[in-house]
């Protein structure tokens, strides 16, 4: 029986522009359990995880804006996802900023020996706290899911690393800070970036991507953060950079993943509805689920 679990992580505190903490509810609005219901033979939304309303705050330590709060809700999704896997259903997660994906990897990974992961996004989100420009913890996941940066990042569920290097494939990047290009040469990540799908276009991106990671891993994860679609596709996120990959493009990459077999856990993030244009992101998103889970038109 395929079986779909839906649950909402309304966290901002990895990044400073408030909103983003209602993409679970835009996503929702925009019709997910509708569309996606037709899709699987049992769906269920668990509703959000309680982030709150907690207090900002800088670590003193470290430039880490709000670490022991993104740490300790992140643990709560990490669970929660350890759990729809146990139970044989499908985790989707519906973001808040990007820092949730610490959580979700520490929740999924657990069940796989060589997880892959397919980080859809303008951004690497390789800093650590010494590379970070920020201090926001969504510019960092991908990192601490490698085992990099504090260690109440990288410890969520008790043990680290959750991926390895070999096993990312990073789709959509655009902008990168030089510690991020230093890690990515260092560590041999595999990176399409606009260049790479401007010139080989999406279709041959996504085949080389599904070449890849097919042998060598035992789950795919997808980690779409909305910002690696161009602004003018999904204007609804905190960090919008120019110049990126197109709606149809998106429909595309998400089909032939589809057709591929490969994902077995997915999140979409960033989605911030108080930026967006008539809750378009959120709509967009929802359609690139609905391509990811094997809707189609005839
Ligand atoms: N998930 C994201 N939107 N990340 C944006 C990160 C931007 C920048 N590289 C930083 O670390 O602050
Ligand atoms: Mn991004
Ligand atoms: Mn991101």
């Amino acid at each position: 029986m395929k079986k779909l679990s839906i649950i909402g992580m309304p966290m901002d505190l990895g990044q400073t522009r408030r909103g983003v903490d209602m993409g679970p509810s835009a996503i929702r609005y925009a019709g997910i359990n509708e569309r996606l219901a037709v899709l699987f033979d049992w769906i269920e939304d668990l509703g959000d995880i309680a982030v709150g309303r907690p207090e900002v705050k800088i670590d003193p330590n470290s430039n880490l804006r709000n670490l022991e709060l993104v740490a300790e809700k992140n643990s709560l999704l990490a669970e929660e996802v350890d759990k729809i896997i146990e139970s044989g259903s499908f985790p989707l997660v519906l973001g808040g900023d990007h820092s949730i994906a610490i959580g979700t990897l520490a929740g999924v990974s657990k069940h796989y020996k060589n997880l892959g992961v397919i980080w859809y996004d303008a951004h690497g989100d390789l800093n650590t706290a010494e590379t970070s420009p920020s201090g926001n913890i969504h510019g960092m996941p991908l990192a601490a899911s490698l085992g990099l940066g504090h260690e109440k990042l990288t410890q969520i569920g008790g043990y680290s690393p959750k991926i390895k290097s070999e096993n990312i494939v990073i789709i959509g990047a655009r902008s990168l800070d030089d510690g991020e290009k230093d890690l990515i040469k260092k560590m041999g990540i595999k990176v399409f970036t606009m260049h790479e799908i401007d010139r080989l276009g999406m279709a041959a991106v996504i085949e080389e991507t599904v070449q890849h990671l097919k042998e060598k891993t035992d789950g795919v994860h997808l980690s779409l953060d909305l910002d690696g679609l161009d602004p003018t596709d999904a204007p609804g996120v905190g960090t919008p950079v120019i110049g990126g990959i197109s709606y149809r493009e998106s429909h595309l990459a998400m089909e032939m993943l589809a057709e591929a077999k490969i994902i077995t856990s997915a999140e979409f993030v960033e989605v911030n509805p108080i930026l967006d244009e008539k809750n378009k992101t959120a709509v967009a998103a929802v359609a690139l689920m609905g391509s990811l889970f094997g809707e189609k038109l005839l």
